[in-house]
């Protein structure tokens, strides 16, 4: 069963006047089919703490493991099965929704035929299955979003690390969003969104709660 786990993680930057934490030192322990908010105002460290948790960065103290495997960089995360929905989606905006969606299948040898039914079906849930030829530069902030997790879901991960995938949406979409992340976590998988909105938050099961770097469970993990 998939569990992140995060030790001792810490985040920092090398600022003006020496370095800058953006994430104190902080335990987690996930289980597979949790469904956690991160929370708290503008420049808190949560979009730091899901890079780390995603090897997207390299934190200043501390470790992550998925299933007992180290997380040591964004190749290793993907291979153990993370994928992270960055702010701002992370999409190529030149290539077409479908074409967002297919890449990384294929890049990871996922066979074609499986792709593209994988493909199908993540555009079919985020409801853009019309879209799907529309190049991502000419879709809205919004569709942009619904495409990136539709990337994201297709990769049947293990982990999904999303950061304010919601934030663009209307309250239709974002239902719709909420539900899919839901889903991923009954099928087992361990999903992190970072959020402002109080709503989306309320949907998950647990809510961890950032201030100027510093973490507390605004709402603690069931049991
Ligand atoms: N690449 C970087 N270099 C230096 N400082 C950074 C860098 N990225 C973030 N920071 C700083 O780290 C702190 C945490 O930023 P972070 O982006 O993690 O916050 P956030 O809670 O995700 O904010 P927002 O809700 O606005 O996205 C902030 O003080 C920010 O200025």
């Amino acid at each position: 069963m998939t569990e992140l786990v995060a030790t001792d993680l810490s985040v920092e930057y090398a600022g003006q006047h020496g370095p800058l934490c953006a994430v104190r030192p902080l335990d987690l322990e996930l289980a597979a089919g949790t469904f956690l908010a991160v929370t708290g105002p503008s420049g808190a460290g949560k979009s730091s703490l899901l890079w780390a948790l995603a090897g997207a960065l390299t934190p200043a103290t501390g470790t992550v493991t998925v299933t007992g495997e180290r997380v040591t960089d964004r190749e290793r995360a993907a291979t153990l099965g993370i994928a992270l929905i960055p702010q701002g989606n992370g999409l190529a905006g030149s290539l077409s929704a479908e074409e967002n969606i297919l890449v990384p299948l294929v890049t990871r040898r996922v066979d074609p035929a499986e792709a593209f039914r994988r493909t199908d079906d993540a555009l079919e849930l985020v409801g853009l299955a019309d879209s799907r030829r529309h190049l991502v530069d000419e879709l809205s902030g919004g569709q942009q979003q619904r495409v990136a997790l539709a990337r994201a879901l297709a990769q049947q991960p293990r982990v999904i690390l999303a950061d304010e995938s919601t934030s663009d949406l209307d309250a239709g979409n974002r239902a719709r969003m909420i539900g899919a992340l839901r889903r991923e976590a009954q099928r087992g998988a361990v999903v992190v969104l970072a959020t402002h909105d109080p709503e989306a938050a309320a949907e998950a099961d647990a809510e961890l709660a950032l201030d100027q770097s510093v973490a507390t469970w605004a709402r603690p993990l069931p049991g």
